[in-house]
């Protein structure tokens, strides 16, 4: 049985047992503040015993002004006047108290939550990381985080007053007859069970929601994020896109409004349940109190703890559904949390990485990706060593990011092997290993962030080095477009945040390439470098490719033949192989697939010029 499945089925039991996650939960609560948890914790068990108090300072008061009021002594009644007025203030004092470290814990709370499951995020694979089950459990975990952990919280410091307040008010009733206040007890357990299953019916629902809740949150990405905003105006597509997700979040409120309907007939049911038993117990003190055998203030005293009892044991009961649901969800988030992490990365017996990187070889690797029955890069071998440059072409989806991705580990789960200096890359200090390697991918990251950060995230210690970020930038020709901005390496970049200043396509991709640069690297790879590149801009970024690798290793992948043609080295990949493997010269020589896709592209240019001719 899968996770899910194994979730899915819960049973009543099941549930009941999903408190054995209470301890970690706890340990979370406490490891966010201990000060702040022990005091609210403390406070709880003194609010519980409050409404008891309260009620025999009431009792007491009433019945000593009846004996006053026959003997005239007064002194008793000064007494348990002062009583009710000290339990007062203390209930007042404590519900302030309280809540001012409510406050500070409920932030600290989410805060916690929500950096350990950034900690998680980063620490992932990247192909734990695409999975979608991985992406639910993480969707489902998130969008809770900010208020589940509290309201555990605090359903379980109300379970914690409520018993409180619960045993000792039946204390009160159990003197008079036992058995009213054990019948005032049991009473909702009889609902319990049936709003155990309704909670099990709503978690089933929104657990089987997250897809979809993926899908609306990427609807609604969509819809407000500059980068699709261009798209969705020009291919009108807000309308269809507005649709879609209405019509999930309509299909949402149909399975709400079902659950919603339940809860409210079995609310009603129980309640009138309650009324009939409530109303013959208070009948029965009405009738002691009539034959004398109570007096008036224990009459006041006993109807209230007839009433204590009964909404203090339904409130216990009721908190602990909702720790029940709790629970669930904090089963997802735990869930999350206990991923596997595929490699532990800087193990003792990892193979330290002492010298530059000289040499690098692959040997017969191939990578499926997950559930894929295809290869995406079949019995791959090569090798490439210092002073040399690699060039990868072919169709789409040949597989050459995939053997990027390879190359620096960011799927493990490969065979045959790739060596690093002669020593197996899976066995290698993973830092070390990224350290001596700068990449640019092809869907490299926008930074909505200043100019500063976009480039020296490539070596993050730099961060405040200009001279070392100028000279990144330099490398890559984007120096005088600093030298532009209203505040140099500080201004902010993007739009998304305020004086942020947009680059163009080529810009940016230039300064990506500058974050590679930055590494004092052995192996640049950089992925189609060239997208976004108008051809003077390739030519350069090519010519200072050339140089910067001239004494270490470089492999980059590009669709322009123009640009392969300078490499000392180039495979040529089809579905998933390396179908041709050599210099420009041997590859033309060959007359194969890269004579093909080198003189189609040649020829195409040939035709324009004859075009222009024309
Ligand atoms: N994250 C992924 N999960 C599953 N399959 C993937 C993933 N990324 C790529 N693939 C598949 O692996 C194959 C190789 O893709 P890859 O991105 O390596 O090709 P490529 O040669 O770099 O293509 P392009 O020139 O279009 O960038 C393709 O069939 C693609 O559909």
């Amino acid at each position: 049985m899968t996770a899910r499945e194994e979730v899915l089925h819960f049973k009543v039991i099941n549930i009941v047992r999903s408190f054995k996650l209470l301890p970690r939960v706890f340990k979370i609560l406490w490891e966010t503040h201990h000060f702040y948890f022990l005091t609210i914790l403390i406070l709880n068990v003194v609010k519980g015993l409050i409404p008891a108090a309260l009620l025999l300072a009431t009792q007491n008061l009433i019945n000593s002004v009846v004996i006053a009021h026959g003997n005239s002594v007064f002194d008793g009644v000064i007494y348990a006047f002062f009583w009710l007025i000290a339990i007062t203030l203390l209930n007042e004092l404590v519900g302030y108290t309280e809540s001012y470290f409510h406050h500070l814990f409920e932030t600290m709370l989410s805060n916690e939550v929500n950096i350990k499951i950034m900690e998680k995020s980063v620490k992932l694979s990247l192909a734990t990381f695409e999975e979608a089950e991985v992406q639910d459990q993480l969707t489902r975990a998130q969008s809770e985080a900010n208020s589940r952990p509290y309201q555990i919280f605090m359903t379980i410091l109300s379970l914690i007053s409520g018993t409180v307040t619960l045993l000792s008010t039946a204390a009160i009733l159990l003197v008079w007859r036992w058995w009213v206040a054990i019948l005032l007890i049991l009473l909702p357990v009889t609902s319990f069970v049936s709003f155990l299953k309704l909670g099990q019916r709503e978690f089933d629902v929104h657990f089987k929601r997250a897809p979809k809740m993926r899908e609306s949150w990427y609807l609604s990405f969509l819809l407000t994020k500059d980068v699709s905003f261009k798209e969705i105006k020009l291919f009108n597509l807000g309308n269809y896109l507005l649709g879609h997700y209405k019509n999930i979040y309509s299909q949402f409120f149909v399975e709400d409004k079902k659950l919603a309907f339940r809860r409210f007939s079995l609310s009603i049911l129980f309640q009138l349940l309650n009324l009939v038993v409530i109303s013959s117990v208070i009948f029965l003190v009405l009738w002691s109190a009539y034959t004398g055998e109570i007096m008036i203030g224990s009459f006041v005293a006993m109807v209230q703890a007839v009433s204590n009892t009964q909404s203090s044991s339904q409130g216990v009961l009721q908190h602990l559904l909702s720790l029940c649901q709790h629970n669930l969800y904090m089963q997802q988030l735990f869930a999350f949390l206990d991923l596997k992490i595929e490699k532990a990365s800087n193990r003792e017996s990892d193979v330290a990485l002492n010298d530059k990187i000289n040499r690098l070889e692959l040997k017969d690797v191939s990578f499926k990706y997950p559930n894929k029955s295809k290869y995406a890069v079949h019995e791959v071998s090569l090798e490439l060593n210092k002073g040399e440059t690699l060039a990868l072409v072919g169709k789409n989806g040949s597989g050459k990011s995939t053997l990027v991705k390879l190359l620096t580990q960011l799927y493990q789960g490969y065979s045959g092997n790739i060596l690093v200096n002669g020593y197996s890359a899976r066995d290698m200090n993973h830092s070390q290993l990224l350290e001596r390697i700068g990449v640019v991918f092809q869907d490299f990251v926008h930074y909505e962030m200043s100019m500063r950060h976009n480039i020296a995230f490539g070596e993050v210690h730099q961060i405040d080095n200009d001279k070392h970020i100028l000279e990144a930038a330099r490398k890559t020709g984007i120096l005088p477009l600093i030298n532009q901005l209203p505040q140099g390496l500080d201004t902010q970049m993007g739009k998304w945040f305020e004086e942020g200043h947009q680059l163009s396509g080529g810009q940016w991709q230039r300064v990506a390439i500058a974050r590679a640069y930055i590494r004092n690297a052995d192996l640049y790879i950089l992925d189609e470098p060239s997208a976004f590149l108008d051809p003077e801009a390739e030519y350069e970024v090519f010519q200072m490719f050339r140089q910067l690798v001239a004494d270490r290793m470089g492999i980059f992948i590009s669709h322009r033949f123009s640009s392969v043609r300078y490499a000392d080295k180039i495979a040529v990949m089809d579905e998933g192989r390396i179908v041709e493997y050599g210099s420009h010269y041997d590859l033309m020589a060959l007359r194969g697939l890269y004579y093909e896709l080198y003189t189609m592209q040649a020829s195409a240019y040939l035709d324009n010029e004859k075009v222009v001719k024309i």
